[in-house]
């Protein structure tokens, strides 16, 4: 008789760690099969409802909350924070681990066949539920995402390196393509909600003026930018090609601090790109060094390539008649 082949190829996690994983993969397995059936799963796009912070929620955004919060209930969960719930949830009180989740991400893609996928981020529980959640991202023991798309694969961390896994159809397990996952150098790609522009700080608008002015402006080269509206799929390229990711926070009612929650996406996203040789900021503090105030809280949110980061920090640091956006030829940035 075969023996049971494992769901993840186990090398690179540790074996306190390999419940979990293993339980959060056989979700995303699950979860990639209804995605790839689209339609014929339902209407999983669908409008059901509204979370915590007033987000709209979708049929598969639920869905995929009650997939990973009852499989791993034996996975030494004690606390299950997810994006689609109100109170952190206590799975099992003996458990060791505090799990934060987005279990959809992007899913604004849901109904239109993009990348859509899931980010999870895992702290040693305390006996305070909230305490094991607001607390310096770099307290996290591990982070990953799911992302669903042509492929479905697994990037992780344990804070040794990322590893990037992908899903084997024919198997239906994740399978080890890259130990040690590194953001390339050149790219000169950026992404950002453009439409937001007017919205935007002067620094943020700065920068972005200065990608759009190419050959022309301070930075004498061209850029391309890319959007795809879904944070998983922007990370994966970024992991992939490099380049950086902006969502600042802007003037619009709700987005004094970006979009994006702290604990369920920023945390973790910072915590691969920094394990993978790159930065991530709010926009000039390291992201990591931030204590989450509230469990739902947004921080606008930069990451990348280093020195593509550590710009947009520079011109947060500007004088304010360098940052003007009527003011053509920074100093600073002429080379
Ligand atoms: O629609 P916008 O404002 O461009 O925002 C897109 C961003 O919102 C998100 O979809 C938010 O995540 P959710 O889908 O989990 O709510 C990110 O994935 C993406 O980066
Ligand atoms: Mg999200
Ligand atoms: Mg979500």
């Amino acid at each position: 008789m075969n023996a049971i082949q494992p769901v993840i190829e186990p090398h690179h996690i540790p074996a306190g760690s390999l419940a979990l994983i293993t339980g959060l993969c056989r979700v995303a397995e699950a979860l990639s099969r209804s995605i790839a059936m689209g339609p014929l799963a339902g209407a999983l796009g669908r409008e059901v409802g509204q979370n915590a912070d007033g987000d709209t929620q979708k049929a598969l955004d639920l869905q995929a909350d009650i997939a990973f919060c009852s499989a791993i209930r034996n996975c030494g969960v004690r606390w299950y924070a997810s994006e689609e719930q109100d109170e952190i949830q206590e799975l099992a009180p003996e458990g060791r681990f505090a799990l934060a989740i987005d279990p959809l991400d992007g899913s604004s893609n849901i109904d239109v066949n993009v990348s859509i996928g899931t980010i999870f981020s895992v702290f040693e529980a305390k006996a305070d539920a909230e305490g094991s959640f607001l607390r310096p991202g770099r307290e996290q023991i591990a982070a990953g995402y799911f992302i669903y798309g042509p492929q479905t694969a697994l990037i992780l961390t344990f804070g040794a390196g990322v590893q990037h896994y992908v899903l084997e159809p024919m198997t239906r397990r994740f399978r080890l393509a890259n130990d040690r996952l590194l953001i390339p150098e050149s790219s000169s790609e950026f992404a950002i909600n453009a439409s937001n522009y007017r919205h935007w700080s002067r620094p943020v608008r700065a920068y972005i003026d200065d990608c759009l002015a190419g050959d022309q402006g301070p930075r004498a080269k061209n850029f391309n930018m890319r959007w795809v509206a879904s944070l998983v799929a922007e990370t994966h390229r970024i992991l992939s090609r490099g380049g950086i990711f902006l969502y600042p926070s802007d003037s619009r009612p709700g987005y004094e601090k970006g979009r994006l929650r702290t604990v369920y996406e920023c945390a973790p996203i910072a915590f691969l790109i920094e394990q993978a040789g790159g930065r991530a900021t709010s926009g000039s503090d390291r992201l990591l060094d931030h204590t989450a105030v509230t469990l739902h809280e947004r921080t606008p949110f930069v990451f990348g390539t280093a020195d593509k980061v550590d710009r947009v920090t520079a011109y947060h640091d500007l004088p304010e008649q360098e940052v003007s956006a009527l003011f053509g030829a920074r100093g600073l940035f002429r080379s």
